[in-house]
């Protein structure tokens, strides 16, 4: 990330915006906000798929596995400003092919890491667990609430928006499909 750049862009937009970015409280604040957005934007060069490449394969388990409730926080590709909630991740290995808990995690978090769209997010990360694990299903739901919307323009706070993505024999197997949303919905 070319830290020198954010630095001069975040000093015009302050300035920009009739700012003064040399008093006290401004000075240091390109600085911190490029060292801000190596961390938000950690994931943009990064592959999710790194994470799943660990499997246990001893284990013969072939029953689902959810990972629900992962945090995580995004940044609105349109307007710049954060949306976060909550990431639901489930699969049914195949063929032994399982990864590590946390790993699903990580995937989540390499895709928030970007300027992003929540079905994007969505999207992404139930590809990669059907790239790397070819397991016999996916469901990834995702729950977030947009600053967009809440801190400006419509302004609706408290404003969910759900995506999904549902991959393999989820697609057909509605009691499937059903039995994960009920596990993803009871608290
Ligand atoms: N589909 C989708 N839309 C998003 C997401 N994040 C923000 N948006 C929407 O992107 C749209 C951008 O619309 P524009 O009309 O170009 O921008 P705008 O004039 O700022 O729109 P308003 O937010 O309605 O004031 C808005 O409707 C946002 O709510 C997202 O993750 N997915
Ligand atoms: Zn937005």
């Amino acid at each position: 990330m070319d830290k020198e750049k954010i630095k001069k862009a975040v000093r015009d937009i302050l300035e920009a915006i009739g700012e003064d970015p040399d008093r006290e409280g401004l000075i240091d604040t390109p600085d911190r906000i490029a060292r801000m957005y190596e961390e938000i934007y950690g994931g943009i060069n990064e592959d999710p798929k790194k994470h799943l490449e660990i499997f246990f394969q001893d284990e013969k388990h072939e029953e689902l596995v959810l990972v629900k409730d992962i945090p995580f926080y995004s940044i609105c590709e349109h307007h710049l400003v954060p949306f976060f909630g909550k990431a639901h991740v489930a699969y049914i290995p195949k063929g032994g092919k399982l990864t590590g808990l946390s790993k699903l995690a990580r995937v989540v978090e390499t895709v928030a890491r970007r300027p992003q769209l929540q079905e994007r997010i969505t999207k992404i990360v139930a590809d990669a667990l059907v790239d790397v694990l070819n397991p016999y299903g996916v469901i990834v739901v995702v729950e977030a609430e947009h600053m967009c919307m809440t801190m400006r323009g419509v302004k609706k706070p408290g404003s969910k928006t759900i995506t999904s993505a549902v991959r393999g024999i989820f697609e057909k197997d509605v009691a499937a499909r059903a039995e994960v949303m009920s596990l993803i919905n009871c608290k």
